[in-house]
């Protein structure tokens, strides 16, 4: 019989992260080649440990101890704390911030001391502030979706860090050389991003701004010089998709790139990228609290594939979203104009079929959708030919949509990797092409439309716009705040700072048990192809 496909098989890199109830505690899934250049595994070696020692203490709880939910809260509080410079350089002294919403011209000598003011509100967060990780009460481990803690589905408030400006910053601004760095692949927003950072740093008073060329490998490659941004450097870019800077997979070691700081001066650094861009700065920060500079180091998330943990969603993905419409609506136009007509169409997603599922669910288009996460059968009286087969007879054509990862167990396997360690997938869209002509006993129009490349090479739409604008300015706030390996999410619409290795512990996937996935289901009619 025809082995079901799971795409990438989970490998428990380390214990699930919280108890055993917890129905969304899915084992590590590596997304990476564990066969990869030496100084790659290193640094991915020491990023695991740094990981495991975040989020291992959650994998046993007993719940027959009256205290347990306390505990749990204590334990929860201290992996989602988040790293602040003054927890290794205990003498870091702290200043007034010069960013006040009452005043937003650039700070000037006069006012080094903060600006004056009558009145005590600036708008500024205090360090208490809390936001709520999950907000939905689930009464039973059966509800949709549920994820409970303890067999009872006990609530249990799950706080994280409110993101924001404080009043209190461990930088002086004529002090900072700022430097924004994009890693991976390209995804709509990274010019909206990097423009927010930096004219949130010339507010506060920030001189010194440059970009790294070309991700990591800018901190290594001679020939590549930092860019000096301004506010008038970065004021279009936006309009454009893309990154100012260049992006780049692969590049040099975690010592490599501290070096090259230290020798640039650089004090913040800004890094845009997915997963594997996270791990990087996490490491960074690892390696510049080891070598006791004062340097803060801030992720902002950017994964068009929507596949950090805990946040409502990346910038990029909305975007992502929309424009696949066009793709699908082809693809429809083009089966349904054809005599027995099928559209295929491929959407990013790695791991993750977000980005399939929300299309198909915007599109109403879809017959058929395939993302990593659920397994289905291509051959066989359930199989996703089958059904093709039984469209083409009743309706006369058909539109699938299918995540790039879903189906991989269904093609041969290469091994072959690009520069960041990432495995380089067998194309599914093609592979379903090919398998129809041959299952089926009658000619069909085939047409397949892979939209990868355009969809990435986007500007912003509006909402991502927004969010990248929050984003970015936030990422500022938190590195003058003196935090450092912290991350920036949207969390039931509410702006949060994460410690970085949290939100890459694994990567988000589409939960086969959520209403999102049932409501793609009702809309695609699909059967379950097992
Ligand atoms: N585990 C890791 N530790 C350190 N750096 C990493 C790790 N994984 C990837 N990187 C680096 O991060 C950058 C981007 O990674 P990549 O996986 O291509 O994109 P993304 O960040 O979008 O997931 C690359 O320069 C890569 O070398
Ligand atoms: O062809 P490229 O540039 O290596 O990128 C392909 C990958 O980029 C993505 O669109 C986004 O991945 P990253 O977040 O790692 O950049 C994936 O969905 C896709 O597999
Ligand atoms: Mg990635």
């Amino acid at each position: 019989m025809e082995a079901l496909s799971s795409a990438i098989k989970p490998t428990l890199a380390f214990p699930p992260r919280t108890a055993r109830c917890d129905h969304k505690a899915l084992p590590f899934r590596s997304v990476k080649n564990p066969s990869s250049n030496h100084f790659r595994n290193r640094r991915k070696i020491e990023v695991k440990a740094q990981v495991e020692k975040h989020v291992s203490t959650a994998a046993s709880i007993d719940f027959s101890d009256p205290d347990w939910k306390s505990k749990y809260q204590k334990e929860f509080e201290a992996r989602f704390s988040i790293p602040h410079i003054t927890d290794v350089l205990h003498d870091a002294v702290s200043y007034p911030s010069p960013f006040s919403l009452r005043m937003r011209t650039p700070v000037s000598p006069d006012f080094a001391e903060g600006y004056p003011s009558d009145d005590e509100w600036h708008g500024y967060i205090n360090n208490n502030d809390r936001v709520l990780l999950k907000v939905i009460h689930f009464s039973s481990p059966t509800s949709a979706g549920a994820e409970c803690i303890d067999p009872g589905c006990t609530w249990v408030e799950q706080w994280v860090h409110r993101a924001g400006p404080r009043d209190k910053i461990y930088f002086k601004p004529e002090e900072v050389k700022a430097a924004i760095v994009t890693c991976g692949g390209l995804c709509p927003g990274l010019n909206d991003v990097i423009r927010q950072i930096v004219v949130t740093l010339e507010i506060y008073g920030v001189k010194k701004i440059v970009g790294i060329p070309f991700g990591y490998r800018g901190f290594s490659d001679s020939n590549l010089a930092e860019m000096p941004l301004s506010r008038k450097v970065v004021q279009n870019i936006h309009l454009s998709g893309g990154s100012l800077l260049g992006v780049s997979r692969g590049g040099p070691t975690i010592s490599e790139i501290v070096d090259s700081m230290e020798e640039r001066g650089i004090n913040m650094l800004f890094v845009l990228g997915g997963n594997g861009t996270h791990a990087g700065a996490n490491a960074i920060h690892e390696e510049c609290r080891k070598r006791r500079l004062k340097v803060a180091v801030v992720g902002v998330p950017k994964t068009i594939d929507n596949d950090i943990l805990f946040m409502d969603k990346t910038f990029g993905f909305d975007t992502a979203v929309e424009e696949a419409q066009r793709a699908i609506y082809s693809a429809y136009i083009e089966a349904h104009s054809a005599y027995r007509g099928i559209g295929i169409v491929k959407l990013m997603g790695r791991s993750s079929g977000f980005i399939a599922m929300q299309a198909s669910l915007a599109s109403g288009q879809i017959d058929i959708c395939l993302i990593p996460e659920v397994p289905f059968n291509l051959h066989g009286p359930n199989g996703v030919l089958s059904h093709l087969k039984y469209l083409l007879e009743t309706k006369g054509s058909a539109v699938v949509c299918v995540a790039e990862g879903a189906g991989q167990d269904f093609l041969q396997k290469t091994n072959a990797t690009d520069a960041s360690g990432n495995i380089i997938f067998g194309d599914i869209g093609v592979h379903i092409q090919q398998e129809f002509f041959k299952e089926i006993g009658f000619p069909a129009d085939v047409k397949y439309i892979d939209p990868t490349y355009m969809i990435r090479a986007c500007r912003a739409n509006a909402s991502d716009g927004i969010l990248c604008t929050v984003l970015g300015q936030n990422a500022v706030h938190g590195a003058f705040a003196g935090y450092s390996g912290i991350t920036i999410g949207i969390c039931n619409t509410h702006y949060v700072y994460f410690p970085i290795p949290e939100v890459i512990a694994q990567p988000k996937v589409v939960d086969p048990n959520s209403r999102m996935w049932h409501r793609c289901l009702t809309s695609t009619g699909q059967p379950d192809f097992i």
